[in-house]
């Protein structure tokens, strides 16, 4: 099942020029420069905006095409702005339940008890949004916008206003609803690290355009794109893990690419995790250097290169399936004589979990 949607809008100079088809499922995540039109094509999927001659279909269910224009109350759709607008006069439950009450008992997906464990939010449910943090808003906003049974959440920049420790609260709530949920989320971020923490599907735009959608872990490295190219170029990739050494404190994580040791923490055999390897901690060889301290070493092959200036290049490698990417000097790439289809070990400095 997918989402597509179509809109040509003009707002003074600015031109929504978009025609994409994204999954119905998972977190996509829409990125891009500010003032590029994120916002833009969130409030026009709400319905909050209409744009004549706009289509959009929801799997099998039209919401806009032609003469239908279904209101925004009626696309069972929930959405959390940067600036989270609840009722000041009602305390956090009465907030949640004004928005259960919209639903009919018996098309509920979810009760107040699952939207305040979901956001963590039992300790607010008394108080008023003056008394509540940036943060407990933002909570408290998904949690309403939840309890609406939303078919579709749009969450446009739901964390840009917090600082980086109250974003790191509210993320693993994130990821528990796209875990435990099955309610596709489009997310507009301008923060990398949140995009590679719960984005599956990605939609990168610039001037009121996409200019590609796909598969996060594709996007992130290729290098026709801007984000292989920038200083926090990252691959990311999905690990079981496999192993737990107790002697050393290690973890080993089964991927696509091989297999990586990760320093102890959390995890059990069989959790499902997402790692992140940026492109300047791989450094490339052309043996496997039994003398290395690096534990993380993938037999891979250059993809191809481009130059980032006049003294360093971006390597896309293939390790078995699964990209990777390697920011090292231009003279190392001329010295190892790099070239599309050669083989190499990928030295991995450090792998980075993302959950
Ligand atoms: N009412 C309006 N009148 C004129 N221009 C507008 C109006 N609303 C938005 N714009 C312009 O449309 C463009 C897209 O705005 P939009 O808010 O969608 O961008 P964005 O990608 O979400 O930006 P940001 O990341 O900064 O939130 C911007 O150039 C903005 O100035």
């Amino acid at each position: 099942m997918s989402i597509r949607a179509r809109f040509r809008a003009r707002r003074g100079d600015f031109a929504l020029d978009i025609d994409l088809e994204i999954p119905a499922r998972g977190v996509t995540s829409v990125f891009g420069p500010s003032g590029c039109g994120k916002t833009t094509l969130l409030r026009a999927m709400a319905g909050l905006d209409r744009h004549p001659g706009g289509l959009l279909e929801f799997g099998e269910t039209l919401w806009q095409s032609g003469e239908v224009f279904v209101p925004p109350h009626q696309r069972a759709v929930g959405y959390v702005f940067q600036e989270a607008s609840l009722f000041e006069h009602l305390d956090v439950r009465r907030n949640i339940e004004f928005a259960l009450r919209r639903v009919p008992a018996a098309d509920r997906s979810l009760d107040l008890e699952r939207a305040v464990e979901l956001l963590d939010i039992a300790a607010l449910l008394r108080r008023r949004p003056p008394t509540l943090s940036g943060g407990e808003r933002q909570r408290v906003a998904i949690a309403r916008a939840l309890a609406s049974s939303p078919r579709l959440l749009l969450l446009d920049e739901p964390l840009a206003a917090l600082d980086r420790h109250r974003r790191r609260e509210i993320l693993p709530c994130l990821e528990r609803l796209h875990a435990e949920l099955d309610i596709p989320v489009v997310h507009v971020s301008h923060q990398p690290d949140e995009v590679a923490r719960l984005a599956s599907h990605l939609v990168l735009m610039d001037s009121g355009q996409a200019v590609a959608s796909g598969p996060l872990t594709e996007l992130m490295t290729r290098l026709d794109l801007p984000l292989a190219h920038d200083p926090e170029a990252a691959a990311v990739l999905e690990a079981t893990v496999s192993h737990l050494d107790p002697e050393y404190r290690l973890t080993s994580l089964d991927s696509a690419a091989g297999r990586l040791t990760v320093l102890e923490s959390q995890l059990e055999t069989g959790d499902r995790v997402r790692v992140q390897i940026h492109a300047r901690d791989v450094s490339l060889a052309l043996d496997p250097h039994p003398g290395s301290s690096i534990l993380n070493v993938l037999p891979a092959r250059v993809d191809s290169i481009v130059e980032e200036g006049p003294a360093l290049v971006t390597v896309r490698l293939l390790a078995g399936e699964a990209p990777l990417l390697s920011r090292i000097t231009r003279k190392s790439a001329d010295i190892l004589e790099l070239a599309p289809g050669k083989p190499v070990y990928a030295q991995v400095k450090s792998v980075a979990l993302l959950n």
